[in-house]
């Protein structure tokens, strides 16, 4: 619109020019044909936080070579006398799509450019709406696999066998604080089944729609951790990675040993159970809604005596210090659990195996130093072993570990090879396996071992005096 075609407006358009500019949602950067900045507006400075005061007569070459700008579309337009879009970030952390379009000397055909004007729209926010789309997408899956995880978990059964009096004791506690929703801190050995009270616990509490999701802070490496914990977004890949801790949003997260926690994170920790929030490490606050429950082969008063977990987290703990005991101070639950494991196993594969009077009677004599999970193996083991339905201590391979353990508990001999006591050990289950399968592979799978180590490992027995010769036609 030429001057004369100005119509019945009382001013000039021409004259508000930069006042209009200025008022531009979208930053505008302009610059003459040999690259040095004219003008920008407003905006611009707010999305690039660069100040017209100190840009204006400026060359962006120089800018460039000095890393104000990363990319310029002016030079590109310079060089290639075209229109140039592309994505650009600035040091304030926002993002744009910038478009620079050179302006053609007036007249006709005239190919001389005399400025390059450059839109800036800043597209932070729907960056921000992407990456929140992608981290709903993938809370999505996990909520899926969760729910599979669930199904799955009720055609087995996850019910928890307590028939002892000190099971039942535990039991009546654990069912009252699954109403409550205070950290919990469950100590006992390696196996007595410290999880799965603390799952129970999440089954039974207002939670059990959300997740319940196990930490093991000693696999974890350092560099890692908080963004196992918090989520990592790879600039590279576009891609967001949730973190544990918001997958757990609203469930339970159970951490395996306490005393793992590393150093840095216990602040932290305390933060999300005190607060429900966290600050991190760039000053970014997260909330978060998660039950806590501990595990730990220490009691609350050796964890305090050691001193490697802050006073404060101990003492949030110290509310409610459950002790679940080791299986042989509570025999009454051995049967049961026996019982319990083999139900499985025959449901899972249609047999109908049971324990002989012989092997019950061993197996409740048995001190059991791995709890119920060194039952559990056991009883699949035995079940898988035995050839007939009935289950006879023959099958339970176990003379070898009373004889083990117990020689374990005495006072060490001076010198005691415990190296030869394992491969003793080993080579009689590698043994009874191959007497049963007649078959390397599955006398192997049985074991849990590929066959070329078992079969590595039976030469070098049979070597050593072990297990008995069988020839290479047995190898086979
Ligand atoms: N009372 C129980 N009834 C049924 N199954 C149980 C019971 N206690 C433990 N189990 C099962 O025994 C196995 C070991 O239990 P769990 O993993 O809970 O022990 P833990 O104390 O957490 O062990 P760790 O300290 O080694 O992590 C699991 O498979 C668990 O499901």
């Amino acid at each position: 619109m030429g001057k004369g075609e100005q119509g019945n407006f009382p001013f000039l358009i021409q004259d508000y020019l930069e006042a209009i500019l200025e008022n531009f949602h979208d930053g505008i950067y302009i610059t003459d044909n040999e690259a040095n900045t004219v003008y920008l507006n407003h905006s611009y400075e707010l999305i690039s936080g660069l100040l017209k005061s100190e840009m204006i007569g400026r060359n962006m070459k120089d800018l460039v070579a000095r890393g104000v700008i990363s990319r310029s579309g002016t030079l590109a337009v310079l060089e290639t006398r075209d229109t140039f879009t592309a994505e650009q970030s600035f040091r304030t952390g926002k993002r744009a799509i910038i478009t620079s379009t050179p302006i053609f000397e007036e007249g006709n055909n005239s190919e001389n450019i005399i400025m390059v004007v450059t839109i800036v729209r800043e597209i932070t926010e729907i960056y921000s709406i992407r990456r929140e789309l992608r981290r709903k997408e993938q809370l999505n899956r996990t909520y899926l696999q969760e729910v599979e995880r669930i199904q799955r978990e009720m055609t087995g059964n996850t019910e928890i066998v307590a028939v002892d009096k000190k099971s039942i004791g535990l039991m009546r506690v654990v069912e009252r604080v699954s109403m409550v929703d205070n950290p919990i801190l469950l100590s006992g050995d390696n196996g007595v089944g410290k999880e799965k009270m603390a799952e129970f616990i999440h089954k039974h509490s207002e939670r059990s729609e959300f997740s319940f999701l196990r930490i093991n802070f000693s696999v974890i490496p350092e560099a890692e951790l908080m963004g196992y914990l918090f989520g990592i977004y790879d600039e590279k890949s576009g891609e967001y990675r949730m973190g544990m801790l918001e997958s757990a949003e609203r469930g339970t997260i159970y951490i395996e040993e306490l005393s793992e926690i590393p150093l840095k994170l216990q602040i932290v920790l305390l933060e999300l159970i005190r607060e429900g929030a966290c600050v991190l490490g760039d000053g970014t606050v997260r909330k978060l809604n998660v039950r806590v429950i501990a595990g730990s082969v220490y009691s609350l008063e050796e964890l305090k005596s050691k001193s490697i977990i802050n006073r404060e987290i101990l003492d949030i703990f110290s509310l409610f210090p459950l002790e679940v005991v080791p299986l042989r101070e509570r025999k009454e639950d051995i049967v049961p659990l026996l019982d319990f494991f083999l139900n499985q196993h025959n449901k899972k594969t249609g047999e109908n195996k049971k324990f002989d009077r012989d092997s019950y009677k061993i197996l409740l004599d048995y001190h059991w130093p791995g709890n119920v999970l060194e039952l559990k193996n056991l009883v699949q083991r035995a079940a898988i072993i035995s050839p007939e339905d009935i289950i006879g201590p023959q099958d339970l391979f176990i003379e070898e570990n009373i004889e083990f353990t117990s020689k374990r508990q005495e006072e060490l001999p001076e010198k005691y090879d415990l190296k030869e006591e394992i491969a003793r050990l080993e080579a009689s289950y590698m043994e009874k396996a191959f007497k049963k399968y007649r078959n390397t592979r599955l006398a192997a799978e049985s074991l849990g071992m590929d066959s070329s180590t078992f079969v590595r490992k039976r030469q070098k027995y049979e070597k050593a005096g072990l297990m008995k010769e069988r020839g290479k036609k047995a190898l086979k």
